[in-house]
């Protein structure tokens, strides 16, 4: 295998205490070289932390799995169920589905705009109507505006920023995702764990009960929607992704429902849609808020290129954008440095595989160190700073095609809302730039923090900022 640090046997190593699970894999990478291993608890790690080598990984076919940690089995409610977190024939048939129809339902084209654009003008208007001259926290107005997108064209449905189902719900997923991320990566690591330890002894460290409590909640609410679409189902009119999913599989239960095989996968995808599409494009714009505070040099250059293009009567649109690539340049800066989703999701090795000349074997834990290439410090100017220039060439055009970026990871299982996470990112900041000026709360110092115990997402700490109107 790759050279490496093992740890003490059984037990591996410990992950960090100190420091960011990025900030360690820099350590071991300057000790072990591009390519490593690593222990923690019973898992073994290979660790890629080059570029190169990272694309030749992500698309190697015996490396598309995903490792049997407690975490995904929960995720997919210990079936097979939904895309991110499963592999083999569920993942292919789901992941083909769900690209199929993201696309037939305009994702990534100009027939979406219009539904973005529509929840990009109402989070303006309630920003100016509740945040303007006083420090407020803007997360839950984005996040419903982001949900609402994906939620409409899942289940034709949207939510009133502030509707208290919604908040009750975004209040649920920070917990999970809090949970999921920090205190259940033992039980990912240490699986022996689960199977020796008393149920109130597991909950009373990890609260598994009440992650399963909101991941029923979250079934619960994708079944009713389900129900509502098969009472209401016009065959020669599908509306959305549920009503698509229902004529494809036509077989239904003794009760109407669908089969428990369908039943899991249709909730499963609706689950992940639901926290993967929301939460990951609504933290990019919070941290694009919270830098563009810190650095207004970049936000005041953003805004009088947009002023340059797009007149004060009409929201931005898509057209405008080969006109903004200061803007773009901007949102994809904030992308490489937020580097929201540090190592990527965990990959698994499917069978024996020799790569690179180690011999790796079948159900290594496979980990990509994309936050190290996005601040590689010789391959970036300002590796720590918010610097547009980053993507731009000497004559100012945008060059977006960068090495060591890799925000959406890379090869087979490469993000599959990539378009419509770029679309909603350019419409909403766009939106938002050119309505308000975006400022500290006086006397507050805002910097770029995370929790450096997260071990899947580098989620914004909350922060306050003052919206000025700006037209
Ligand atoms: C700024 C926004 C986003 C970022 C930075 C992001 C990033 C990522 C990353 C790094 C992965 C892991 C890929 C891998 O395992 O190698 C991923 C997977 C995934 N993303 Fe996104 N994502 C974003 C938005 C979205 C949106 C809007 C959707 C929904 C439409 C989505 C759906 C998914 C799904 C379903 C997967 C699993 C793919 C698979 O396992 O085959 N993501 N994303």
């Amino acid at each position: 295998m790759p050279p490496g640090s093992f740890g003490w046997p059984v037990i591996g190593e410990l992950p960090p205490r100190k420091l960011s699970l990025s900030e360690h894999m820099k350590n071991l990478s300057r000790r072990y070289g591009n390519i490593f291993t690593t222990k923690w608890g019973a898992r073994t790690f290979v660790v890629f932390a080059d570029f190169d080598l990272i694309k030749k990984a992500f698309q190697h076919p015996d490396f598309q799995g995903r490792p049997d940690f407690f975490s995904f089995k929960l995720l997919q409610k210990f079936g097979r169920r939904g895309v991110a977190f499963t592999d083999g024939a569920e993942w292919s048939e789901n992941r083909r589905f769900l690209l199929r129809q993201l696309k037939s339902l305009g994702m990534g084209k100009t027939v979406l705009e219009d539904s973005i654009q529509q929840e990009a003008s109402l989070l303006v208007g309630h920003l100016e109507r509740t945040c303007l001259d006083k420090p407020a926290v803007m997360d839950c107005a984005i996040n419903t505006s982001v949900v609402n997108v994906i939620w409409q064209m899942f289940a034709s449905t949207r939510y009133e920023v502030g509707d208290s189902e919604i908040v009750k719900y975004f209040e649920d997923m920070d917990v999970l995702i809090d949970i999921v991320q920090k205190r259940m990566f033992f039980l990912d690591i240490f699986p022996v764990l689960t199977n020796v330890l008393p149920k109130f002894i597991l909950n009373m460290f990890v609260d598994v009960k009440l992650a399963e409590r909101y991941l029923q909640k979250l079934t619960r609410m994708s079944e009713d929607k389900i129900r509502e679409h098969l009472a209401s189902l016009d065959p020669g009119n599908p509306r959305d992704v549920i009503d698509h999913f229902l004529l494809e599989k036509p077989d239904r239960d003794s009760t109407g429902y669908l089969t428990e095989h369908d039943a899991d996968q249709l909730h499963g995808m609706m689950i992940e849609m639901f926290m993967a599409g929301s939460e990951t494009t609504s933290s990019t714009l919070r941290w694009m808020v919270l830098l563009l505070t810190i650095y207004p040099d970049v936000q005041a250059k953003a805004q009088r290129c947009l002023d340059e293009v797009v007149p004060l009567t009409r929201l931005p649109c898509l057209a405008d954008k080969p006109q903004l690539e200061y803007v773009d340049a901007m949102l994809l800066d904030v992308l490489r440095l937020s580097s929201l989703v540090p190592t990527s999701l965990i990959h698994g090795s499917t069978s024996d595989v020799v790569f690179e000349g180690y011999n790796i074997p079948k159900g290594t834990c496979l980990l990509v160190c994309s936050e190290l290439c996005q601040k590689n410090k010789s391959f970036w100017e300002k590796p720590d700073q918010l610097y547009p220039e980053h993507f731009l060439d000497e004559n100012g055009k945008l060059d977006g095609k960068k090495e060591n970026f890799l925000p959406f990871s890379i090869g087979r299982r490469q993000c599959l809302g990539e378009s419509l996470a770029r679309m909603e990112l350019f419409l909403f900041a766009t939106a938002i730039l050119q309505r308000f000026k975006i400022e500290a709360p006086e006397g507050a110092r805002l910097e770029p923090k995370t929790d450096p115990f997260s071990t899947v997402l580098n989620l914004p700490v909350k922060f306050e900022v003052v919206l000025r109107k700006r037209i």
